[in-house]
C-alpha cells in the first residue's frame, strides 16, 4: 500500500531521518514511535507532503509520490489529521464536514453557497452522508453544535469524521491520543480499529504506549532519526534494543 524508501532528511546541519525505509500493508494500523526528536513528526510531514525530503521515495499503491504537496495527495486517497485540531470553529460541527465533502461535489462551493436551485439535491446528499460520518465517529447528537464549543475530545472525532469524509484509503494521525482523557482514548481506539475494519489503511504517530500496543498490526520504532526495530506489538515489547532506547529517553 505505501512504500517508505531511504529517507534522509537534512535540516541545515541536523540529519532528522537517516536512511529509513519500512512498507505498510493495506488495511492495517501502523504505530510509529520513539523517544523525543526520533524524527516521528518529520517523517509524518515527509510522508503527508509538507516537507519534500533530502532523498528516497514514498511509494503509495505503486505510485510514486514523493513531493506532491497535501492537496495532490487527497485525491489519490491519502489524508491526514493534525496533533492542533485545526476546525472551522464557528461553523457547526456537520458543516465541517460538509465543507471536507464539497471537494468532491459537482456542483462546487460557489454555487451551493448562493443557494442554487440544482444544488439543493446535491446539498441533501452531502448532509446525509455527512451526518453518517459523525455517527460513525460517535458525535451525532453535536451535529447542530458550534465546533468552537466543542470540549477537546469531541474536536478530535470530529477531526477524524472530517478526514474520512474525503473518503481516503489511508488516513495518517499524528498524535490522535495527544489532550484525551482514558475514557476518551478507549473511544478513539474502537473508532481507528472500525476504520480499519471498513478497509481503510491507518498510520499513527502516537505517545500513548498502551493505545498503540493495543490497537496497532504493526509497529515502526525509530530512534534518533533511524529505524530501530519493526514487529507485532508483541516483538516491539520484547525487544531489548527498544527497551533501552526508551530507557535513556527517561
Ligand atoms: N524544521 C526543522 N528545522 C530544523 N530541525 C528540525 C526541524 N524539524 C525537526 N527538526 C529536528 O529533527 C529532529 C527530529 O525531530 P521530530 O520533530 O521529527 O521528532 P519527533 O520524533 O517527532 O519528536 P517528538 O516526539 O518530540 O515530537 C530533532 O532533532 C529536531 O530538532
Amino acid at each position: 500500500m505505501l512504500e517508505v524508501s531511504g529517507i534522509t532528511q537534512i535540516f541545515g546541519g541536523v540529519t532528522a531521518l537517516k536512511d529509513v525505509s519500512f512498507s505498510i500493508a493495506k488495511e492495517s494500523i501502523t504505530g510509529v514511535i520513539g523517544p523525543n526528536g526520533a524524527g516521528k513528526t518529520t517523517l509524518f510531514n515527509i510522508i503527508s507532503g509538507i516537507y519534500t525530503q533530502t532523498s528516497g521515495t514514498v511509494v503509495l499503491e505503486g505510485r510514486n509520490i514523493s513531493g506532491l504537496p497535501p492537496e495532490r495527495l487527497a485525491p489519490l486517497g491519502m489524508v491526514r489529521t493534525f496533533q492542533n485540531i485545526e476546525l472551522f470553529s464557528s461553523m457547526t460541527v456537520l458543516e465541517n464536514v460538509m465543507v471536507g465533502m464539497h471537494t468532491k461535489s459537482s456542483s462546487g462551493l460557489l454555487a451551493c453557497s448562493l443557494k442554487m436551485p440544482w444544488t439543493f439535491k446535491e446539498e441533501a446528499r452531502i448532509r446525509d452522508n455527512a451526518m453518517r460520518w459523525l455517527e460513525f465517529a460517535e458525535i451525532s447528537d453535536l451535529a447542530g453544535t458550534v465546533a468552537g464549543n466543542l470540549p477537546f475530545g469531541k474536536g478530535r472525532m470530529l477531526e477524524i469524521a472530517r478526514a474520512l469524509a474525503a473518503d481516503p484509503k489511508i488516513i495518517l494521525m499524528d498524535e490522535p491520543a495527544a489532550g484525551l482523557n482514558s475514557q476518551e482514548t478507549l473511544g478513539l481506539a474502537d473508532v481507528i480499529k472500525k476504520i480499519r475494519d471498513m478497509g481503510i489503511t491507518v498510520v499513527l504517530v502516537e505517545h500513548d504506549m498502551e493505545l498503540v500496543m493495543d490497537i496497532c498490526d504493526r509497529i515502526v520504532v525509530l530512534n534518533l532519526g533511524s529505524k530501530l526495530a519493526e514487529g507485532t506489538p508483541r516483538e516491539i515489547q520484547e525487544n531489548g534494543d527498544v527497551v533501552a532506547a526508551y530507557l535513556g529517553d527517561e
